[in-house]
C-alpha cells in the first residue's frame, strides 16, 4: 500500500504521524511511504532520518494526498484540507467528529473510509488515545500552575505552598488516563488534589495507587459544585468515547471560583465540559478570561512537547497502520474488532453510534456500511 504522512497544519502542531523507525516497520512489511517534505522538522526529524529508513519525500500537501491510498495524520483535518478526500481514501487521525460537524458532513460527502484513533478499543481501553491522555495529562497540571502565577494572569500562588503557607487546591474532574495523570503531578508539585469520577471502581483504584495523597469524590453536581468553588485550578478530564462532552461545570460553578484561579479542559477536543469555555485556544493564544478565571483551551496540548509525543503516538498507530496496509483496510477492519470500533464513517455513513446521535445522522454499522447490499436489503 501507499502511505501518506502530511505536514500538520494546525496551530502549532508540531507533532507528525510517522517517525523513521516507523518507515522502516511499513516499508520492510512491503509498502510504500511518501512524507511531505519538512514534515517532521517539528519532532526532529529529517528529510534524510526519513529517506534513510526508505521514505519518498515529496514536495506538496497535494501530492502526499493525492497519490496515496492511506493518509496518517495526527490532528482531524482541517477546513483547508477538505478538498484532498475522496472516494478510495483511507484515513487514519484522530478525528473527534461529535465537536467537529462540518468535518463530519465532508467525510460523509466524499465517501472516505475515516478511522478515528481516539475510538479504537481494546475491551474498555482506547489505545490510541492513551498515550496523548497522559501527555496531556501531565501537562495540565504544569501549565495550570504556570497560569496561577501572576505575571501570567493568576491569582499568584506557588501550588505547593511552602512552610507556614498552605497548598493550593487542585479538582480533576474524571479519574481516567488525563486525570490520573493530571493528579500525580499535581501531587508531585505539592497540591491538595481531589479528583471526581462517576465510577467508584475507578476511584477505588485511584485510591490504591495514591493513598492519602489524593482526595476522592464520587462525580455529581453537588460535589463538582463545592470542589470548583475551592479549588485554585480546576482540570476537565471526562470522556464518553465518541460523544460531545457532557457540560458538567456550570456557569455559575466558574463564577464561584476566586479571581485568578485557573482552567485547563483538557476534554475540549471533544467539546470541553465547562460552559464558559466557549471556543477552542491555540498554543499562540492560550487562554482567556472570563468571571475573573483564566480559561485554557488548547485542543492540541501535546503538539507542544512533540519529541515526546510523536513518539508515544507512532508506538501504538504504526501497529494498527502495518495490519490495514498488509490486509487492505477491509480485512483489517473485519477482522479486528480493535480497528472496527475506530470507523467512523465509511461509504457515506457515521458508523460510530455517539457520534451519529450527537450530530442528528443515521446510525450505520461498520458491517453494514462496508457492504452497501446490507443497507438496501
Ligand atoms: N486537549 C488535548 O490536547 C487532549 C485532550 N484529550 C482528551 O481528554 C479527554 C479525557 O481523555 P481520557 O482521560 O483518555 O479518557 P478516559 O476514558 O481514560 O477517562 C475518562 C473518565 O471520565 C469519567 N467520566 C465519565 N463521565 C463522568 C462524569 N459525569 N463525571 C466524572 N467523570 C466522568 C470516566 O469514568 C473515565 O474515568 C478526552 O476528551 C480526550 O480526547 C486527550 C489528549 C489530548
Ligand atoms: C487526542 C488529541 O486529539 C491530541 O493528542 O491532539
Amino acid at each position: 500500500m501507499r502511505i501518506g504522512i502530511p505536514k500538520e497544519i494546525k496551530n502549532n502542531e508540531n507533532r507528525v504521524a510517522i517517525t523513521p523507525a516507523g518507515v522502516v516497520a511499513l516499508v520492510n512489511a512491503g509498502h510504500e511511504v511518501l512524507i511531505e517534505m519538512n514534515a517532521g522538522l517539528g519532532s526532529s526529524f529529517t528529510n534524510e532520518s526519513y529517506q534513510e529508513a526508505g521514505a519518498v519525500i515529496v514536495e506538496d500537501a497535494a501530492s502526499v494526498w493525492s497519490s496515496t491510498e492511506m493518509i496518517m495524520k495526527v490532528k482531524e483535518p482541517i477546513s483547508s484540507e477538505y478538498k484532498y478526500f475522496r472516494k478510495d481514501l483511507i484515513l487514519f487521525t484522530y478525528l473527534h467528529l461529535a465537536a467537529e460537524p462540518a468535518l463530519a458532513q465532508a467525510l460523509k460527502e466524499s465517501g472516505v473510509l475515516a478511522i478515528a484513533y481516539e475510538t479504537v478499543a481494546v475491551n474498555r481501553t482506547l489505545p490510541l488515545l492513551t498515550p496523548m491522555s497522559e501527555v496531556a495529562g501531565r501537562m495540565a497540571a504544569q501549565i495550570g500552575a504556570q497560569f496561577l502565577e501572576k505575571n501570567n494572569g493568576g491569582k499568584g500562588i506557588l501550588l505547593s505552598g511552602v512552610p507556614g503557607v498552605k497548598r493550593g487546591k487542585v479538582a480533576v474532574v474524571g479519574g481516567g488516563m488525563v486525570g490520573t495523570n493530571a493528579a500525580k503531578i499535581a501531587i508531585g508539585l505539592g497540591a491538595d488534589v481531589t479528583i471526581l469520577d462517576l465510577s467508584p471502581d475507578r476511584l477505588r483504584q485511584l485510591d490504591d495507587i495514591f493513598g492519602n495523597e489524593l482526595t476522592t469524590l464520587i462525580s455529581n453536581p453537588y460535589n463538582i459544585a463545592e470542589a470548583v468553588k475551592e479549588a485554585d485550578l480546576v482540570i476537565g478530564a471526562v470522556l464518553i468515547p465518541g460523544a460531545k462532552a457532557p457540560k458538567l461545570v456550570t456557569e455559575e460553578m466558574v463564577k464561584s471560583m476566586s479571581p485568578g484561579s485557573v482552567i485547563v479542559d483538557v476534554a475540549i477536543d471533544q467539546g470541553g465540559i465547562f460552559e464558559t469555555v466557549d471556543h477552542i485556544t491555540t498554543h499562540d493564544n492560550p487562554t482567556y478570561v472570563k468571571h475573573g478565571v483564566v480559561h485554557y483551551a488548547v485542543a492540541n496540548m501535546p503538539g507542544a512537547v512533540p519529541q515526546t509525543s510523536t513518539v508515544a503516538l507512532t508506538n501504538v498507530t504504526v501497529p494498527f497502520a502495518l495490519q490495514i496496509a498488509n490486509k487492505g483496510a477491509i480485512k483489517a477492519i473485519l477482522e479486528n474488532d480493535a480497528l472496527a470500533k475506530g470507523v467512523n464513517v465509511a461509504n457515506g455513513e457515521i458508523t460510530f453510534e455517539a457520534v451519529a446521535s450527537d450530530l442528528g445522522y443515521n446510525y450505520v454499522s461498520v458491517e453494514n456500511a462496508l457492504n452497501p447490499n446490507n443497507i438496501n436489503a
